[in-house]
C-alpha cells in the first residue's frame, strides 16, 4: 500500500482489519485513516470488499481481526448511532409507514424530538427534493425516491461523520449534482464523509480515494496521487490499472 498519509486524530481509524466468510478471506489486513472534514471515496470492482469494509466501520458487522475506531471510540458501540449517519446499499426502510413516520422513527433512535426533529425533517427532505412526498407511504416510492429518503435519514441528525454506500445509485443527474453540492457544503462545515462509488466523476471530487481490490487496499491518495502512481491520465484508467482489472 502507498501514500496512506498519517492522519492525526483520525475520525475513522481502521487497523489491520480482516474478515472471512467460511474459508474465504474477503478483507485482508486493511488499514485506513480518514481525517476530520475529509471526503473519502472507496473505489473498487464489484465484490472487492467495499461494503464489507463499510459494515465493519459502522459496527453492522464484526471483524475477525484488527480494530476499528470511529471518533476515537472502539466499534462496534451502540451509542455511536447518534454520532454518525449510515446509508446502506439496500434501503432499510419501513414500507408500510410514510416517509415522515420513517424519519420520526430514525429520529428517535438519534435522540431527536419536538421542534428540532420537525426542523431537521424539513431540511433533510428539502435536500433530497422529497418535501412534497413526506406523507406518502414508502411502499409507493420509486427506487430512486427510496435512495433519497435513505440519504435524508442518514443526515437527519447532522452527524459528525457520514458513511454512505453508493449514495447516488438510481438518482438522476440533476439531483445527483445537487446532492454532491450539499456533500461539499457539509464537508466545508466540518462533516467527515466516507462513501463508495462506481462513478468516476464522483471519485474525482473526493479529497482522497482508497482503491480496493480482492479485499486489499491497493492505493490510497488524492485523485492526483492515484493518477500519478499508476501513470494514468484519468481515474478510470488508474482504476483499471490499480484496482479494477489486471495489475500493471
Ligand atoms: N454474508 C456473506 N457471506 C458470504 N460471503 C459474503 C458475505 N458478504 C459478502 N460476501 C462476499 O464478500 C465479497 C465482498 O463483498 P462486498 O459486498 O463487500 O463487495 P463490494 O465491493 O461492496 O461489491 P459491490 O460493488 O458489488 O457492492 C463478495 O465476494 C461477497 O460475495
Amino acid at each position: 500500500m502507498s501514500e496512506n498519509t498519517a492522519v492525526s486524530s483520525p475520525v475513522v481509524d481502521v487497523r489491520g482489519v480482516s474478515r472471512r466468510f467460511g474459508s474465504r478471506t474477503v478483507l485482508g489486513d486493511v488499514s485506513l485513516q480518514v481525517g476530520a472534514g475529509e471526503l473519502f471515496g472507496l473505489l473498487g470492482p464489484s465484490g472487492s470488499g467495499k461494503t464489507t469494509l463499510i459494515k465493519l466501520m459502522t459496527g453492522i458487522d464484526r471483524a475477525d481481526g484488527g480494530s476499528v475506531r470511529l471518533l476515537g471510540e472502539r466499534m462496534p458501540k451502540l451509542a455511536m448511532l447518534r454520532r454518525f449517519g449510515y446509508m446502506a446499499q439496500s434501503d432499510a426502510l419501513y414500507g408500510e409507514l410514510t416517509a415522515k413516520e420513517n424519519l420520526a422513527f430514525f429520529g428517535s433512535l438519534y435522540g431527536l424530538k419536538g421542534e428540532r426533529l420537525a426542523k431537521r425533517m424539513r431540511a433533510a427532505m428539502a435536500l433530497v427534493d422529497l418535501e412534497a412526498d413526506l406523507n406518502k407511504a414508502v411502499s409507493a416510492y420509486s427506487g430512486g425516491m427510496k435512495r433519497r429518503l435513505s440519504l435524508a435519514i442518514a443526515l437527519l441528525h447532522e452527524p459528525e461523520l457520514l458513511v454512505l454506500d453508493e449514495p447516488t445509485v438510481g438518482i438522476d443527474p440533476v439531483l445527483r449534482r445537487s446532492i454532491w453540492r450539499e456533500l461539499g457544503d457539509m464537508r466545508r462545515n466540518g462533516t467527515t464523509i466516507v462513501l463508495t462509488t462506481h462513478v468516476m466523476d464522483e471519485a474525482e471530487k473526493c479529497d482522497r480515494l482508497g482503491l480496493i481490490r480482492d479485499g486489499r487496499l491497493t492505493a490510497v491518495g488524492t485523485p492526483e496521487d492515484i493518477k500519478r502512481q499508476s501513470g494514468a491520465s484519468s481515474i478510470e484508467e488508474a482504476f483499471i490499472a490499480l484496482g479494477g482489472g489486471a495489475r500493471a
